[in-house]
Parts: C-alpha cells; sequence; structure tokens
C-alpha cells in the first residue's frame, strides 16, 4: 500500500531551513514535478479512509495541499476550498495567524459558513501548527470538521489536535533528519 509515496519519500532530499530540517517531495513542495499516478494512488488511498457522504466541501491550504485535494474533488465532485494566504475583504472572511517550524503568517477562509460540513486535506503536518489553528477557527465559525486527513506526518504535532477533539489520519510517518527521510510507519489512526 501506498509503495509509490513511500518509496519517493526515501529519496528525497533534505535542507536547512534555520534549525528546521526541511525535506523537499513532490507532494509537499511541487519539486521536481508531480507524477499523476501517485496523487492517485493518494487519492484512491484516502476515499478508502474517509467517509465523504454529505460533506459540502474539501477544505485544503494554499498551497501543496491542493493537488491531492484537487484530485479527490474531481473523483467525488465535491466542491474544493483552499484556505488562501492572502485577504480577499469579503464579508465573513476569516483571519487566522499560521506558525510552522520555518515560518509564521496569515490565513484566510472564505466560502464558509456555520452547519457546513468538511474535511480538510493537507500534504504535511509537522508542528501542528497549521492545521491547529485552522481546526480552531473553524470550530469558532460553527463549521463541522468531520475528518483532518495530512498525506504525511512528522513529529508529534499531530497530538495537539487532540485539544480539539480531533485526530488526524497520516497516510505515512516519516523522520527527517540531517541525514535524510526515515519511513517510521504508514497509516495511523483509522
Ligand atoms: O504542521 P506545521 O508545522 O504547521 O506544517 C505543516 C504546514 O506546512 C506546509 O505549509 P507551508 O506554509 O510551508 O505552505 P506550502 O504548502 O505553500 O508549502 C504544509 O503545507 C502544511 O500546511
Ligand atoms: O519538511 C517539510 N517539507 C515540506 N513541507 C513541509 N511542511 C512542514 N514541514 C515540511
Amino acid at each position: 500500500m501506498l509503495e509509490r509515496l513511500k518509496d519517493s519519500l526515501i529519496n528525497s532530499p533534505v535542507i536547512k531551513r534555520g534549525e528546521y530540517n526541511y525535506f523537499i517531495h513532490p507532494i509537499s513542495d511541487g519539486v521536481p514535478s508531480i507524477d499523476p499516478h501517485l496523487v492517485e494512488e493518494i487519492a484512491e488511498y484516502i476515499l478508502q479512509i474517509t467517509n465523504i457522504k454529505k460533506i459540502d466541501t474539501i477544505l485544503t491550504i494554499e498551497a501543496m495541499g491542493i493537488p491531492v485535494a484537487n484530485a479527490l474533488s474531481l473523483k467525488t465532485g465535491i466542491p474544493l476550498t483552499i484556505v488562501r494566504k492572502r485577504p480577499y475583504f469579503l464579508e465573513g472572511e476569516v483571519e487566522l495567524s499560521q506558525s510552522t517550524g520555518y515560518s509564521k503568517g496569515a490565513l484566510y477562509i472564505n466560502g464558509l459558513k456555520k452547519g457546513d460540513r468538511v474535511i480538510i486535506v493537507d500534504d504535511v503536518i509537522s508542528t501542528g501548527g497549521t492545521l491547529l489553528a485552522l481546526v480552531r477557527a473553524l470550530q469558532n465559525m460553527g463549521v463541522e470538521v468531520t475528518d483532518v486527513i495530512s498525506v504525511i506526518g512528522r513529529g508529534d504535532g499531530y497530538l495537539k489536535l487532540r485539544e480539539l477533539g480531533v485526530e488526524p489520519k497520516i497516510l505515512v510517518t516519516i523522520d527527517v533528519s540531517e541525514k535524510g527521510v526515515e519511513i517510521k510507519d504508514a497509516f495511523r489512526n483509522q
């Protein structure tokens, strides 16, 4: 299962972003290029582990959640909503702060309202800062998050989401060091 994903992760280069060991991979960076068969493998797998019935939209975060979330949208006919990194100043726009292991910035939610049911799909969960802030903002808006799915997980930042009652589904867990990427395990939290 997920052989393409695991094989491709093992060969990922690692660079320093400050103190942070940052792996570079097609799914998390679009670099060097994204193999559609890899996206297909991931999207098929996600459809096996989540219930997409009665979902209003698939929610993802600019930029690198988009390829997998868009594949799911095309496969299911469920719309895609993208949390953006710039504001549109529309009525109802919700701003939140994003913090990762190497960056800080703002995210902007548009197009959602109280009572909407969403699944969140992102490429990586690491410190958990991004998804924690997003799920908290959505809960405050009255949006129901039925599943949180990350293709790749590193570290134990995913545990932070438990304080919001959320157990993220992570397809492949890795360790990243200066030496490279190591696969820890495939899919947890089913
Ligand atoms: O768990 P965390 O430590 O918060 O890290 C995870 C986030 O980091 C990346 O986003 P980034 O802001 O780098 O944007 P990108 O998708 O444009 O690469 C990734 O897409 C996640 O959203
Ligand atoms: O090491 C990383 N690589 C790519 N995307 C990421 N998002 C969080 N950490 C990483």
